[in-house]
């Protein structure tokens, strides 16, 4: 009999499926969209029950549509999108749309907590508090929705919320746990200081687990709507980028994580929880046990793109679409590109901040535009590259993934831009490798993620820095780097009109 296991990838814009076997070859594939609701400016939510929905419909097609048997799949595991919050009441019910992680209505509540703990909060958890974070939105309920707070008994975050009615048990994994801000990432606890400063009962906190534990068979509700085996056995997961890390191999410091999902993130792997970056990056646990990761955000990545391609090549092929901004020249014809275009979080915390396009000009076209866009979410992440070139930190190879490392085109423009070599996955799925690797651990197929790796990443194409485009791109990054400081002011002063006429 065949043996799999599935990673499921609970992002943004979809929930992706992955089954794979023992040998860490992918069986099948699916995957279901779902909505994102913007409301205000700031506001980002989803219905907690679509990311269940979408999840059991692409589990299905897996038995129905590919022909798995239930009984050959082993295991599962996820990987989520982080930090949102899901409040349930006594019952476990939902108790409003989930709040996430690119909500950023939260600025009143971050600065609250910065001015009761200063120091002492990053010193706790690792952070800065932020907007996208769960601790503050979970003071933005309780401020703001007050008859809904007085029900609030538990939260989870998203892939947290469908392993709860997938396993009748709530529980949160390291890793996620850290992104909420209530954790104590050098004690390994949930931290009572910072719930007794903001009046947060400890009882709403979810039992912790480890990335690879088990937590829980498929109860006989779930496996009666959804076709699984009441066998078969449910891992924790860990917070997307997490498992994207684990899923490209990042297991040592001299190499770093670009993935370019609807958020972009450069990650790199920290062998403990002692490296101080003052919160100027995100610190979290890993999926591996005991060992850390830092991180910088930009909030829009792919979402830029998607957005420009959504308002204004809506009938066009995204591949297509990218293939023609390849052919634009370098510079995009002196069209610059911001991607702040629901607020930035690394290196500018700033909810406010808007995208700009700088030096538009009449002879360019279409494609000048969606170059300068996917230039513009680069030069991001070179911002978050100088925050690690100025702590010393140093590494050679950059692993890409997310739907951006889908392109050849920006692959090469990555290696351009950061002048270091790039490296692409053969079986590009993101995160939900990551996730279907702690399901083949938390089983016992493998002893360590770091042994599974052997089997299930494969490294795949190579991009070298070409010294012409590093060059141009370093001359062009400089003026990048301004704009942010020279388009702050105008930002502010357009989101309060715009708030005021709300
Ligand atoms: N063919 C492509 N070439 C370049 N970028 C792409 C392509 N297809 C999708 N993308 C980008 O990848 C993003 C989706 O990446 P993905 O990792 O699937 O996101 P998420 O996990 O956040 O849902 C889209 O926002 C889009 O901008
Ligand atoms: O907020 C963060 C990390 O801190 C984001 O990376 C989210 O975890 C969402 O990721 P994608 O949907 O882009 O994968």
């Amino acid at each position: 009999m065949n043996e799999y296991v599935i990673g499921v990838d609970l992002g943004t814009s979809a929930v992706k499926v992955s089954a794979m076997d023992p040998e860490g070859q992918i069986a099948a594939q699916e995957s279901y969209g779902y909505e994102l609701h913007q409301p205000h400016p700031g506001y980002s939510e989803q219905d907690p029950r679509d990311w269940l929905y979408g999840t059991t419909i692409a589990i299905d097609r897996l038995i129905l549509r590919d022909g798995l048997k239930a009984e050959e799949i082993k295991g599962i595991s996820f990987s989520g999108q982080m930090h949102g919050l899901v409040l349930l009441d006594e019952n476990g019910q939902v108790l409003r749309p989930a709040m996430l992680w690119n909500d950023t209505r939260t600025t009143k509540q971050c600065e609250e907590i910065k001015e009761k703990l200063g120091d002492k909060f990053i010193d706790i958890t690792g952070n800065r508090a932020l907007e996208g974070f769960t601790l503050p939105k979970l003071l933005w309920v309780k401020e703001n929705q007050p008859e809904i707070w007085a029900k609030a008994k538990s939260f989870l975050l998203p892939k947290d919320y469908v392993r709860f009615i997938m396993t009748g048990k709530q529980a949160i994994d390291y890793s996620d746990a850290t992104g909420t801000v209530l954790y104590d990432i050098k004690k390994g606890t949930w931290s009572k200081e910072i719930c007794d400063a903001f009046d947060i009962p400890m009882s709403m906190c979810p039992p912790l687990m480890r990335s690879i534990d088990e937590a829980g068979t498929v109860t006989d509700y779930y496996s009666m709507f959804s076709g699984l085996k009441k066998s078969t056995r449910v891992f924790g997961g860990g917070g997307d980028n997490a498992c994207g890390a684990v899923g490209a191999g990042i297991l040592q410091p001299n190499m770093v994580m670009s993935s370019i999902g609807t958020s972009g993130v450069v990650l790199k792997y920290e062998p403990d929880a002692n490296v101080n970056y003052h919160g100027a990056l995100q610190y979290e646990c890993h999926a591996i046990p005991d060992t850390y990761y830092s991180m910088g955000v930009t909030l829009a990545a792919g979402h830029s793109l998607n957005w420009f391609k959504h308002t204004f090549a809506a009938d066009e092929d995204f591949t297509a679409m990218v293939n023609k901004a390849a052919e634009r020249p370098l510079g995009a014809n002196g069209l610059l590109f911001t991607p702040y275009v629901v607020g930035e979080r690394t290196p500018y915390a700033d909810a406010d901040i808007r995208g700009s396009f700088i030096g538009v000009d009449s002879m360019q076209n279409k494609y000048d535009f969606v170059r300068a866009v996917i230039e513009g979410i680069t030069f991001s992440f070179r911002d978050i590259l100088n925050i690690y070139d100025q702590h010393g930190q140093d590494f050679d190879t950059v692993v890409a993934i997310g739907g951006g490392a889908k392109s050849d085109f920006w692959l090469q423009l990555q290696a351009n831009v950061f002048n270091k070599k790039v490296v692409s996955l053969t079986n590009e799925q993101g995160p939900g490798l990551g996730a279907a690797m702690l399901a083949a651990v938390g089983l016992g197929w493998y002893d360590s993620l770091q042994d599974c790796a052997k089997k299930f990443v494969h490294f795949g194409k190579t991009y070298e820095p070409q010294a012409d485009a590093v060059a141009k791109y370093n001359d062009l990054y400089k003026v990048y780097h301004q704009v942010y400081d020279q388009t702050k002011g105008l930002s502010h002063q357009l989101m309060k009109l715009r708030n005021n006429w709300d």
